[in-house]
This record gives structure tokens, sequence and C-alpha cells, in this order.
């Protein structure tokens, strides 16, 4: 699987953007909102603006209204009235204004003239939760006053020096919650000289009014950054995870082939050794299988009877009634000794008509009381299917006495055997280890 070399590499590149982001921000160029710009505004009037009754000059009135230029000329009481200028923001009619929690400062070019004390810059929000539409004052009035030398340059100012004074506080009698400075929903900006200023002709030229945020600010930034990471963190992890998990159920399917190769392997292996051992006509142990179980039964250092059985005139049985009759009489005779053997004993074909049989005896008469057994369990047996004749078996039977080779103890039974041949067949003949004299049954 190839997903190590790739993680340094994504390492390594979001270490080089985090930095990056990080040192860039600052070099990050600002959001500017200028209100004197045509269009965003959607309304920009002047406070006490009005006819002269009589067609004079009225005391509020444009100079040039594209650049924002206006004069104020009270002659009396009248110039309480105010002399500034109002941008209206959204939809008014409807208290919604627009969001300027993303701007921080304010940047104002302003010309002044006429010897003002005070200029003031403010803002109105509307809140749904006391503003009323009917009631322009009841939006939240938010503000700032500046001397003439403070703004005899373009000034920046910071929004949160925009306070709400002390006398909406008092006017409205609200809440202490609801006395908190906020640019949410902001429905006007103004721009004008507070107080009387009758008798004081006064001439202002707002050349520029730009609002100024980030526009991305640093928290918000880390924020991202801390996201992005922990985001590329849990899918890298759910990735490992996936191939892990994937690797996992691969090398669980190899184990299981492999169980089962070997499961396979085992019963072959034991089909083999039984094909290997066993005679595939009788079922009983062939010579290879017979040689095996000898060299155990030698081993457990204990007497053995062996007995040597031999199907007596079996050429003629084949002669006259055919091969599939002597094959069959084969297995029979094979199954009658088999049944009548012990668990520990054992049987074997050791070629054409010949059997052995090696049993747990521990004198002579025992191994000689069985092949008496088989020998007449085999006259009484039906060992032609068909029951058109019998079969007698000879016997050659002596002892291995613990120690001794049983390959010196079979030319004993064989020789033994032959008597019985010699003797007229259906007989059991002894064979006693250093005795010469045979023993017949
Ligand atoms: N049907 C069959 N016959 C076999 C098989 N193996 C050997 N034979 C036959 O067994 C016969 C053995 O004959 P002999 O050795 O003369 O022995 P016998 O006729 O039994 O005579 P005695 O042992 O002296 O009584 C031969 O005709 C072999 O062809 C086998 O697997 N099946």
């Amino acid at each position: 699987m190839q997903h190590a070399p790739s993680n340094p590499g994504l390492l390594a590149a979001g270490i080089a953007l985090t930095l990056l982001a990080v040192a860039g921000h600052t070099w990050l160029p600002l959001q500017e909102l200028d209100l004197t710009h045509p269009g965003v505004a959607s309304n920009a009037f002047l406070i006490g603006e009005q006819q002269a009754a009589d067609g004079a000059t009225p005391p509020v009135r444009w100079v040039n209204a594209e650049r924002h230029h206006w004069h104020c000329d009270y002659r009396s009481i009248e110039g309480r009235q105010g002399c500034g200028l109002t941008f209206m923001l959204g939809d008014t009619e409807q208290g919604r204004g627009i969001d300027l929690r993303s701007y921080s400062t304010l940047r104002m070019d302003l010309v002044l003239n006429g010897g003002a004390p005070l200029v003031r810059v403010a803002m109105r929000n509307f809140d749904p939760r006391f503003s009323k539409l009917e009631d322009g004052n009841s939006a939240r009035m938010q503000s700032v006053q500046l001397r003439p030398r403070d703004v005899a340059r373009p000034v920046q100012l910071n929004l949160s020096e925009l306070t709400v004074p002390e006398w909406w506080v008092q006017q409205f009698d609200l809440p202490r919650e609801y006395n908190q400075p906020s640019r949410e929903n902001v429905t006007a900006f103004t721009v004008d000289i507070p107080g009387d200023i009758s008798g004081q002709p006064q001439d202002l030229e707002l050349r520029s009014l730009v609002l100024q945020g980030e526009w991305i600010s640093r928290d918000q930034l880390y924020l991202a950054i801390l996201s992005a990471w922990l985001l590329g963190a849990s899918a890298l992890a759910t990735r490992r995870w996936r191939e892990l998990r994937q690797r996992a159920r691969q090398q669980q399917r190899e184990i299981d082939a492999l169980t089962t190769r070997t499961r396979q392997l085992r019963l072959e292996q034991e089909g083999l050794r039984r094909l290997a051992t066993i005679d595939e006509l009788t079922g009983v142990l062939n010579r290879r299988g017979l040689e095996a179980a000898i060299d155990d039964l030698e081993a457990q250092a204990e007497p053995l009877g062996l007995v040597l059985l031999d199907i007596d005139h079996f050429k003629a049985v084949n002669d006259h009634w055919g091969h599939a009759a002597g094959d069959e009489v084969l297995r029979r005779v094979a199954a009658i000794v088999a049944a009548s053997l012990r668990s520990a004993d054992v049987i074997g074909r050791w070629g054409g008509e010949e059997f052995v049989i090696v049993c747990r005896c521990r004198h002579i008469d025992e191994a000689a009381a069985l092949a008496e057994k088989l020998r007449v369990a085999i006259v009484a047996a039906d060992v032609d299917a068909k029951g058109r004749f019998g079969v007698t078996a000879s016997f050659g039977v002596t002892l291995v006495p613990p120690g001794t080779p049983t390959r010196r103890a079979f030319r004993r039974a064989d020789a033994a055997l032959y008597r019985a041949k010699a003797g007229g067949r259906d007989r059991v003949e002894l064979s006693i280890a250093g005795q010469d004299a045979a023993t017949t049954r």
C-alpha cells in the first residue's frame, strides 16, 4: 500500500501553508466601504435642508452635492436644527440596515470651515427590540465628537470609539444591555456639527468616509487553520484506519485460505498414507503397512504371536470359478479374520492369498488358539458369495520373544505353514523358537 511516502509531503505542505497564512495575514488588503461612493448609501441628505420661504438663500444648502460639499448659515436660534450630512443605509423603511461588524476603522477626509468647536461622527443601529420605524431617533445612537484640529488632516477612527451618548440613554431609559454599541443592522451614518451654530456660517466638504475591515480576522484565521488541521488529521486517520482494516481483512482471507489448504493437504496426505499402507482389494494393511505396524509392536518389548494364513487350493478357485470369485474369497477371508481379532492385533495381506496376523500373545498357545479359531471360522463361513464352494486355510504359528527380530520368526512360521500344507491343509502348525520339532494342531 502506498500511504506512507505521501504523508511527510502532505505534512510539509500543511506546515508551509499554515506559516504562509499566518504571516500573509498582515499583508492581506483590507475590505473597504466608501459611504460617499455613489450607490453605497440608499440616500444622502442634509440635516435641516429646506426651501427658504421668500426665495432667499436657504440656511442649509448644497454647494456641490456630488462632492458632498454643503453650507449652513443659521442667523438665529433655528441653528439648533443642526448642520450635517446623513447617509441612509439599506432599506430604512423596513428597519433593515447593513451589517458593519466586519469593519473596524473609519477613514474620514473632511474639510471644515466656520470655526465650529466640535464635529460629530455618528451611526444609528436599528434594533427591533426597541427601535420603531416611525421614530428615527429610536435607532441606537453611537457617536464620537472630534475637535476641528483632529480632522484637519484625513483621520482614521476606530469604530469602537463610537459610543452610545448619555442623552440617548436617558431619553430612552432602556435596560443596560440595550445600551451597548452595536455595528449590526446599521441604518444611518452622519457627519455633523452638534450644538447651536446660529450666527456662525459653516462650510463642510466630506471628501471621503471609508469603512475598513479585515476580510478575515486573526481569530477567524486561526480557527480556520485549526479546523483545517483537524479535518486533515481526521481524513488521514480515517484513511489509515480503512487501510489497516482492509489489510487485516486481506490477511484474514489469506489465513483462511492457508487453513483450508492445510486441511486439504492433511486430508490428501492421509489419503496417500492410506493408499500407501492399505491393500486396495481387501482393505486390510498391505505389506508396507504391515511392516510398519510390526515395527511399532516390536518396540513395545512384549512377546508377539505371529500367524501366517494361506488359503488352500486358491489357484483352483481362480481357475474354476474365475478371478472375480477369487477376489471375493480374498475379501471375505480378510473380513472374517479382521472381525475375529482384538483391537490391539494386526492383520495384513502379505501377498497373493497369504495373510499375516500379529497378536499380543504372551504364549504360543494363545496364538495357536487364535489360528484355530480363524481356521474354524473360515471353514464355517460361506466365503463364496453364491454358495457354490467352501474354502479352507492352513496356518503356521510361532512366538516372537521380545527383543528378537520378527524376520527370523517369519522363517519359523513359514516352515510351520509349509508343514501344514504338506500335512494335508486346513490345519494349524506351530513352530517354537529353538525347537526343530514341530507341533501340529
Ligand atoms: N483372484 C486373485 N487371485 C490371486 C491374487 N493374487 C494371487 N492370486 C492367485 O492365487 C493363486 C495362488 O496359487 P498357488 O500359489 O499355487 O497356491 P494354491 O493354489 O492356494 O495352492 P496351496 O497354497 O498349495 O493350497 C495363483 O493362481 C495366483 O494367480 C489376487 O489378488 N486375486
